[in-house]
């Protein structure tokens, strides 16, 4: 009679627990190529005679200069869009970006574009105080908040808008990179969010969760003043994720834009795009812990490992030759997101694509245990302590 001793049973529970999750896994995959093959980059078929477009008042926080910082804020001026204002936020005199944006002001005349210098702390989110004084003066009913890195072709506003339905009070943009540069962490940051980043966001979009990216969202003024302005955001680090949190719970949709937001912000190295992921991973864990915590087990190193071993377990499966098959089908199914979220030429091959990606895979899990290791958050130059739920408190200019 077979007799199952506790270590046993734990083994064979777990393997099969393993093997469950790993299918999950492959769905994932397969879905969310579908779902970005389907969605990203498609025009929405607009009836003829579509109203005219609504006013957007796009909210521009700056803060420090980086070589592309001219020539990203000048897409803001070249848009292919009816009625719009720029407002453009700095925090403190002396700022470089000041004299990039005086630049185009001038170059652009007729573009209906100011310049705020000033700081009104109404929070602990530097980036809420910064763009405090823009959005007091903004006249148009929807708001468009777009980081300084952000480049936009000519249509992506009207994309955007056109996904603002009638039950819809958010659009946001699945979070992308230019081809920027030749180096290490170019290739890797890209890749980064062209594949990981972005399966997990367009899935987190298509179960209908909370994933919201502050780098790029649109969204109705009348919604945030509801209750109390962008303000009422600005004691959470991630306002991103609590603006869609409220938006949500008062029975709105949030909506992912066809066309991916290209980050295009130059000269930083590695530990910068570290820092930032990092970064991120503790804002996470501390807004939506128990996702988190299963984050290590959905990389493909850590969960191939396990799989070819409960494989090994169950099924008596060659261990190595499962990994060498689950690496390579990981592998394309990345090279395949990767070139439906890129659209177009790529700039790199299959070989520096696997060479880069394979150094990122095992990078990934460091990342996630050096975030764990120091709670405090460290953002430009402040430092931060965010609470259980995602409370933040300031601990002190770095
Ligand atoms: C079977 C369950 C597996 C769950 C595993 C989840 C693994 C996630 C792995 C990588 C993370 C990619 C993350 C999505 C983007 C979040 C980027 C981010 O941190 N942005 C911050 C700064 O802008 C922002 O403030 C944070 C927002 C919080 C977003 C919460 C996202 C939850 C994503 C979960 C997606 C997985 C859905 C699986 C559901 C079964
Ligand atoms: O102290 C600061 C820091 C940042 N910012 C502005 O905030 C924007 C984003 O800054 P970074 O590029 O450093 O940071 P990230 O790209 O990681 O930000 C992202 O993660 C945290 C979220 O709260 C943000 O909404 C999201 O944009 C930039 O436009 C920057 O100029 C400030 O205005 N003040």
């Amino acid at each position: 009679m077979f007799r199952c001793f506790p270590s046993t049973c734990v083994l064979y529970g777990a393997s099969i627990l393993i093997i469950f999750f790993w299918c999950l896994m492959w769905m994932h995959h397969v879905i969310t190529i579908i779902y970005a093959k389907s969605k990203l980059y498609k025009k929405l078929k607009l009836c003829p005679e579509s109203p005219s477009y609504v006013g957007v008042s796009i909210i521009k926080p700056l803060m420090g200069f980086d070589p592309n910082l001219l020539s990203n804020l000048e897409t803001f001026f070249t848009m292919d869009y009816d009625c719009y204002e720029i407002l453009f936020c700095v925090a403190e005199e002396g700022d470089p970006a000041i004299k990039v944006v005086n630049s185009l002001l001038d170059k652009f005349p007729t573009v209906d574009a100011k310049l705020f210098v000033g700081n009104s702390v109404v929070g602990v989110n530097p980036k809420i105080n910064n763009m405090q004084s823009g959005y007091s003066v903004a006249k148009h009913p929807l708001i468009l908040i777009s980081d300084s890195g952000i480049r936009m072709k000519p249509d992506t506003l009207k994309d955007m808008v056109e996904h603002m339905t009638d039950k819809v009070g958010l659009v946001h943009q699945l979070p992308f990179v230019c081809d920027k540069d030749d180096s290490l962490v170019s290739i890797m940051e890209q890749i980064f969010f062209g594949t990981c980043h972005a399966r997990f966001y367009l899935l987190a979009n298509l179960l209908n969760l909370n994933c919201v990216t502050g780098m790029s969202l649109l969204v109705r003024k009348s919604l945030l003043d509801e209750v109390g302005g962008l303000q009422s955001f600005g004691s959470y680090l991630a306002e991103d994720f609590f603006i869609g949190k409220s938006l949500r719970d008062r029975g709105w949709k949030l909506q992912v834009s066809a066309y991916p937001a290209l980050q295009n912000a130059t000269g930083y190295g590695m530990d910068y795009f570290r820092n930032r992921l990092k970064r991120w991973i503790k804002l996470r864990l501390k807004m939506v812990p128990f996702v988190t915590f299963l984050e290590p087990f959905t990389q493909s190193l850590l969960i191939g490992f396990l799989a070819s071993w409960a494989g090994t377990y169950l099924f008596a499966w060659n261990p190595v030759a499962v990994f060498m098959v689950h690496i390579f089908l990981w592998f394309i199914c990345d090279w395949t997101m990767f070139t439906i979220v890129h659209n177009g030429p790529l700039r790199i091959s299959r070989f520096v694509f696997l060479v880069v990606w394979l150094l990122r895979e095992v990078d990934s899990n460091f990342l996630f245990m050096s975030a764990l290791a120091d709670p405090s958050i460290v953002w430009r130059d402040k430092a931060f302590r965010v609470s259980w739920g995602g409370l933040t408190e300031k601990i002190t200019e770095k």
